[in-house]
């Protein structure tokens, strides 16, 4: 079945014709022919001024029709084109400095702190990895074939069908009344401080999660929770983050050395201070607040920028959150 683009789409059309190219073969290779690219190198995405660069069609790349059905489906504009990606990886015999269609590959971590829109990036890359290590089946041995959107492969010899994965993660600001805890790992950036984050253990809730977190990393009790928002993480495999706040009593942390190097309650002028930090600055500890926090699009960065409004009582609740 080939489904007819309309020229402008409602959210649910949107959707619905989505849904359908994930599960129509035909319909999907069809959609290819009409759909953007975002171009990737070994995972490094193609990048024209701090944005993805979405305009290369099939036609555009000029590549054989080989490489094309290598895309995976991303989703689809309220204007009706579908987006896809794709990795261009070695047959291009080219680097991650390579310019394509006046973009540049550039690696994603790098990206992160440039793009003004990073989601498809990130999802695209997400994607695009999870059908590179995921060739076999892990039942048989046997190569998995995937469908053409991308959006499952099949075991033809076992049966079993495999989705892509994220496991889920909680992230915590901590408050206790007057000021936030960040803390940092070794492998973070220098000077770079963050909300507190940590996987979630097979068959705990949320909430439980959090709570062992918080217990483990910096030795405290949450007594109240507070969810506001998750986002697709890519870094180092997808996750799924689930951002909350939690309060606790005034109370000297106990940070585990194993799991942080260090942990520091910041001050509403230190936060407004870092929050004013849009880049990694080349000596952190130079300079007041002597720290820096993850980009805007970091879901840590939004738990940190609402903290005020939504934990502490001095700031009017009326005032608009800064986003
Ligand atoms: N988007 C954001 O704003 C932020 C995202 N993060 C992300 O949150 C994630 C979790 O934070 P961490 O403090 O590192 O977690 P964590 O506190 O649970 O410690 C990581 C350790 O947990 C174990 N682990 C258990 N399940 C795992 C799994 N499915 N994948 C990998 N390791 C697993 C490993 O031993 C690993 O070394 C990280 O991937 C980090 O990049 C962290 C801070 C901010
Ligand atoms: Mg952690």
């Amino acid at each position: 079945m080939v489904v007819a683009l309309a020229p402008c789409l409602s959210r649910v059309v949107s959707f619905r014709y989505l849904m359908t190219l994930k599960e129509d073969d035909e319909a999907c290779r069809h959609a290819l022919k009409s759909g953007t690219l975002l171009l990737y190198h070994e995972l490094a995405p193609l990048l024209r001024q701090s944005r993805p660069l979405f305009a290369v069609t099939n036609v555009e790349l000029g590549k054989g029709k080989e490489l094309i059905r290598e895309a995976v489906l991303l989703g689809c504009r309220e204007t009706g084109v579908p987006q896809f990606a794709l990795d261009v990886g070695e047959s291009t015999a080219q680097n991650r400095n390579t310019q394509l269609c006046n973009g540049v590959f550039t690696d994603l971590r790098k990206a992160f702190f440039l793009l003004t829109e990073p989601e498809a990036s990130l999802a695209g890359q997400a994607l695009l990895r999870w059908h590179q290590t995921h060739g076999f089946c892990s039942a048989t041995g046997q190569p998995t074939v995937r469908n053409q959107s991308g959006s499952q492969r099949v075991c033809p010899n076992s049966g079993v069908t495999y989705y892509p994965q994220m496991a889920p993660v909680v992230i915590v600001l901590v408050s206790d009344g007057s000021r936030c805890l960040l803390a940092r790992q070794r492998s973070f950036p220098t000077g770079m401080y963050s909300a507190l984050a940590g996987f979630c253990d097979l068959g705990e809730t949320l909430e439980e999660a959090l709570r062992r977190e918080l217990a483990e990393e910096v030795g405290l009790e949450a007594e109240d929770l507070r969810y506001s928002a998750s986002q697709h993480w890519p870094f180092p495999q997808s996750s799924f983050m689930v951002a909350c706040h939690a309060t606790v009593s005034p109370h000297k942390t106990q940070v585990s050395g194993a799991e942080l190097e260090d942990a520091r309650w910041c001050s509403l002028e230190e936060i407004q201070a870092a929050l004013t930090i849009r880049k990694p600055p080349h000596n952190p500890e130079a300079q007041p607040p002597g720290f820096w926090i993850p980009p805007a699009y970091a879901v840590a960065n939004r738990l940190i920028q609402e903290w005020p409004f939504v934990i502490l009582p001095v700031v009017p609740s009326s005032k608009p959150y800064p986003w």
